[in-house]
C-alpha cells in the first residue's frame, strides 16, 4: 500500500492545528541522521538548572499509548474490531495495530469508510520508511553481524515477527475490510509489520504516568552521550523538552536526547540502527544454556524464568565484570542440596519449586549466588561456574576468529562500518573477559579448600592440583 505524503514543510501546520510548540527550535535534516532538532538562537541553561528553558511542548492527548490506544478503539468501529480479533495481547502489540491502521488511513489507495482520521494519520507519514535497525538490513548486510552477539538475535527476531504477521492474519480472516487487505490482495505485507516494530522500537520510551508510549516531534530527537536536552512529563500531563542543567547550545546546533546510556552498543544497533562512538559502555550480551547432559535442565529453565545471559561489562578501568546469575543454577545438582518439587494446590493446580538445602528458594532463584555463599564448597561451585564461563567466552572468540567474509551482495557502507566496530569492540571485551576468567580460575585452585577437596575426589596418588590446571574441563 503507498504511503501518504506530509512532508517536513507541512509539519508547522500541524503543531499549530495539534497544540504542539517548538520554542527557539526546529525540526531540520541532519546529515546520516535523518530528521532532528536544531537550536534557533544560543540556548543556556545555569548549573543552578535556573532558566531551564523548555525546547518543545506536547500535549497528552496525542501521547500514543495504551490509554490512547483504547479511547480510538471507542471512536472508530473499525479499530474496535481490529483490536479485539488481534490486540490485546501488549501495549506494543495495540500501538502496531494502532498504527496499522494510520498508514491505511493515509494511504491514497484508501478509499474511505472506516472511521476517523487522528493526529497520528498524518504524523504516521513523515516517519521514515528505511529505518537503519537490524531487522530491516539485507541478508548480505545481516552477515556482516556473524560472530557478534547479534548474530542470533536478529534471525530470532525476525522469526517472532513473521509469526505475529502470520497470527495477525489469521485473526482478521472474519473481518472482511483487514481479510482483503492482509490476504487477498496482500497490500499489506509481513515487510510493513517490520516496518512498523522497527518504528515502535526505535521511537518509543518508557513515560511515567503514561507508560510505554510514543510521543510525536519529540520522537524527531536524535541522540547523543553528550546530550542537551530531557524529556519528562510535566503536572498537566504534557511531555515537555526542557534544555540540560549547565548546557550552552549555540544556535544552529543539534539538540539531542540520551536514549540509555548503559545500552550496550549490541543493543544500540539493533533497537536504534547505530552504535555511539563516543559512549563509554563497553557491554555484551550472550545466551546461556544449561548443559547438554543436564537432567534438571528444563526444570531449571521454568525456575529461573527469564531467559538466560551473560552479561560481559568493563567498568571505567576497562576491567571487564561478568554477570550470569542462571550460571549458579547451571552448575548446581541434586547431590549439593538442589532440590525441585512440585508443590500441588487445594484447587488442584501445580507449581513447581525449588530448594536449596532444604530451604525454600523458588522466588530467589536470581540470586543463588548469595544464597550459596555460606556452604562449605562454595568455592568449588565457583570453580565450576567459572570453568564453564571461560569456556563458553573461549568457544565465541574461536567463531569471531573463523568468521570469513563472503559477502553475498551490496552493503551500505555505514551499516559495514558499525558491523565491523561492534564485532572488534566485543572481540576486545571477550578476550579481556577470558584473561580475567583464567586468573580467577587459577587464583581458585591455589585455594586449600579447593585443594583439599580435589584431592579427596582424586584417584589414590595423583597430584590432583597440577592436573586441574591442565584440564579444568573436569570440574564442570
Ligand atoms: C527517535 S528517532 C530520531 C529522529 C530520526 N532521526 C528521524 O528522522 O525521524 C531515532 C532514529 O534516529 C536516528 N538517530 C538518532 N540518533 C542518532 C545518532 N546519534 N547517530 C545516527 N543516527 C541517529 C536513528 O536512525 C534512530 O533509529
Amino acid at each position: 500500500m503507498r504511503r501518504g505524503l506530509f512532508s517536513l514543510s507541512d509539519l508547522p501546520a500541524w503543531c499549530v492545528l495539534n497544540d504542539v510548540s517548538f520554542i527557539d527550535v526546529k525540526v531540520a535534516n541532519i546529515s546520516g541522521k535523518g530528521y532532528g532538532l536544531v537550536a534557533e538562537k544560543d540556548l543556556v541553561n545555569g548549573d543552578d538548572n535556573s532558566e531551564s528553558p523548555i525546547l518543545l511542548t506536547v500535549p497528552k492527548e496525542l501521547v500514543l499509548c495504551a490509554e490512547a490506544v483504547e479511547e480510538y478503539a471507542k471512536e472508530s468501529k473499525n479499530f474496535r474490531q481490529l483490536l479485539d480479533a488481534a490486540g490485546h495481547q501488549s501495549t506494543r502489540c495495540d500501538v502496531l495495530l494502532f498504527l496499522l491502521v494510520q498508514l491505511v488511513l493515509s494511504s491514497p489507495d484508501y478509499e474511505g469508510g472506516q472511521g476517523p482520521s487522528t493526529p497520528w494519520t498524518q504524523y504516521s507519514c513523515l516517519l521514515p520508511e528505511e529505518i537503519p535497525t537490524p531487522t530491516m538490513w539485507s541478508d548480505a548486510e545481516l552477515s556482516l553481524l556473524r560472530g557478534t552477539s547479534l548474530e542470533p538475535v536478529v534471525p530470532a527476531k525476525l522469526i517472532t515477527l513473521t509469526k505475529e504477521f502470520d497470527d495477525l492474519r489469521a485473526k482478521v480472516t472474519e473481518l472482511p475490510f483487514w481479510n482483503e487487505l492482509l490476504s487477498i490482495d496482500e497490500a499489506i505485507t509481513v515487510k510493513d509489520w517490520i516496518l512498523l516494530d522497527a518504528l515502535y522500537r526505535s521511537r518509543s520510551l518508557g513515560l511515567p504516568k503514561s507508560g510505554e508510549s510514543m510521543v510525536p516531534c519529540l520522537d524527531l530527537v536524535n541522540h547523543s552521550s553528550q546530550d542537551t536536552a530531557y524529556w519528562e512529563e510535566n503536572d498537566k500531563s504534557e511531555v515537555v523538552l526542557p534544555l540540560c542543567k549547565g548546557s550552552k547550545v549555540i544556535r544552529g546546533d543539534e539538540i539531542t536526547i540520551d536514549y540509555g546510556h548503559d545500552k550496550s552498543p549490541a543493543e544500540m544497533l539493533f533497537n536504534y540502527g547505530f552504535i555511539d562512538l563516543e559512549s563509554n559502555t563497553r557491554s555484551l550480551a550472550l545466551p546461556l544454556a544449561p548443559l547438554d547432559d543436564d537432567p534438571l535442565a528444563a526444570a531449571k529453565l521454568h525456575a529461573f524464568g527469564l531467559p538466560p545471559r551473560l552479561r560481559l561489562e568493563e567498568d571505567e578501568s576497562g576491567v571487564p565484570h561478568w554477570t550470569a546469575p542462571f550460571m549458579y543454577l547451571m552448575c548446581l545438582n541434586e547431590e549439593d542440596g538442589l532440590e525441585f518439587r512440585v508443590l500441588q494446590e487445594t484447587d488442584g493446580s501445580r507449581h513447581l519449586t525449588v530448594f536449596w538445602q532444604g530451604a525454600d528458594i523458588t522466588d530467589k532463584t536470581s540470586t543463588i549466588k548469595d544464597l550459596i555463599q555460606d556452604h562449605e564448597l562454595h568455592q568449588i561451585f565457583e570453580l565450576r561456574v567459572l570453568t564453564i564461563l571461560s569456556n563458553i567466552v573461549q568457544q565465541k572468540l574461536e567463531e569471531l576468529a573463523d568468521v570469513k567474509e563472503d559477502l553475498l551482495g551490496p552493503v551500505r557502507a555505514e551499516r559495514r562500518q558499525a558491523a565491523s566496530y561492534l564485532r572488534s569492540l566485543e572481540k576486545g571485551i571477550l578476550e579481556k573477559s577470558h584473561q580475567v576468567l583464567n586468573e580467577q580460575t587459577s587464583q581458585l585452585l591455589q585455594d586449600e579448600t579447593v585443594i583439599g577437596y580435589l584431592q579427596a575426589m582424586a584417584p589414590d596418588g595423583n597430584d590432583i592440583s597440577a592436573e586441574a590446571a591442565d584440564d579444568e574441563d573436569d570440574f564442570s
